[in-house]
């Protein structure tokens, strides 16, 4: 494998047959290990589900801010619901991002003791359902069918590893994992003005699905901005923050940033987090004598709050 985000087919994960599996395993592992980025075909995620998805985001995206503010962030106790632009900034050291997104995750009712203890990550979501009907239910079957294509790539991650294939499941028992839609509006006389900061994602493994604009740009090893272009039907995978922790720097958190083209763009990150309690602590199969652990333990919790605040500058 030559490229720097390469393509892989997974369809074979479906199928019984374990040398098939190891195969992809195989080739998930190098990436993971060189450049931390690569797209994935062969998923079980049915393009009409991305399209409604798309459909319903642009409605709400294209309603007034007015309207959009009454399921904003800002009065949310937990990190959901509607960001407006400028609100978020991945590159402490740069611009402003010029984007505005909806987000959602694992919903728990308001009576779930966790969320009655304040927990700042856990709660229910919040939906646009009082201006577009049929939003919540499109939504959270959406957020189902990405954790467990969540569970599939985890598996052939845990086979990379050499891990028992189950190894991760019982941490992402109620997970962070979030679902953002992110809208960049076209900027035409704006072209190639950065409009997500250069930065890394804090998690594990964030599943991206992007239009067919263009703009995410990834840096290689030599620091160069290298294009991920969209592919149809593909969903681009990158090694986040914890995940690099986790294996040590085994495995690589990349350096991406996105572009603007001029044209509007919609993109679609799942970022995938384990329980908030779970904690973070080099895998005994990373480290050895010469290569000892070199981050300190952290949960899942703890660690989130901690890069949230920061960009959310608070
Ligand atoms: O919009 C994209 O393509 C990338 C977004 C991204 O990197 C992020 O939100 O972490
Ligand atoms: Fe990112």
């Amino acid at each position: 494998m030559k490229e720097y985000v390469p393509v892989i087919d997974i369809s074979d994960i479906y199928q019984n047959d374990k040398n098939k599996h190891l195969k992809i395993a195989e080739q998930v592992d190098y990436v993971c290990r060189n450049s931390g980025f690569f797209c994935i075909t062969g998923h079980h995620i049915p393009r009409d589900d991305i399209q409604k998805i798309k459909d319903l985001s642009r409605q709400f995206f294209n309603l007034s801010l007015k309207e959009k503010q009454t399921i904003s962030i800002l009065n949310n106790e937990i990190y959901r619901g509607y960001s407006s632009y400028e609100l978020e900034q991945l590159d402490q050291e740069n611009s402003i991002d010029y984007k505005e997104m909806f987000d959602m995750g694992y919903h728990l009712d308001s009576d779930h003791p966790e969320v009655q203890k304040k927990d700042p990550f856990r709660g229910p979501n919040i939906h646009p359902e009082i201006l577009i009907p049929g939003w919540t239910q499109v939504f959270e079957t959406h957020y189902k069918k990405m954790t467990e294509l969540a569970r599939v790539v985890f598996k052939i991650i845990a086979l990379g590893l050499k891990l028992e294939e189950h190894f991760f499941n019982a941490m992402f028992y109620e997970s962070l994992s979030t679902f953002r839609v992110i809208h960049y509006p076209g900027l035409p006389e704006q072209r190639n003005r950065v409009v997500c900061g250069a930065h890394t994602d804090y998690g594990i493994l964030t599943i991206l699905y992007q239009d067919n604009i263009g703009g995410l740009q990834v840096r290689n090893q030599e620091n160069q901005w290298i294009d991920v272009p969209p592919i149809e039907g593909a969903f681009v995978m990158n090694i986040g923050d914890m995940m690099a922790m986790w294996t040590n720097d085994h495995y690589k958190s990349t350096s991406h940033r996105v572009l603007n083209t001029g044209h509007d763009r919609i993109s679609m990150p799942f970022f995938t987090e384990p329980h908030p309690d779970q904690l973070i602590q080099c895998l005994p199969q990373c480290s050895d004598k010469q290569n000892p652990p070199k981050y300190p333990s952290v949960t899942c919790r703890e660690w989130l709050l901690k890069r949230f605040k920061a960009a959310y500058n608070e």
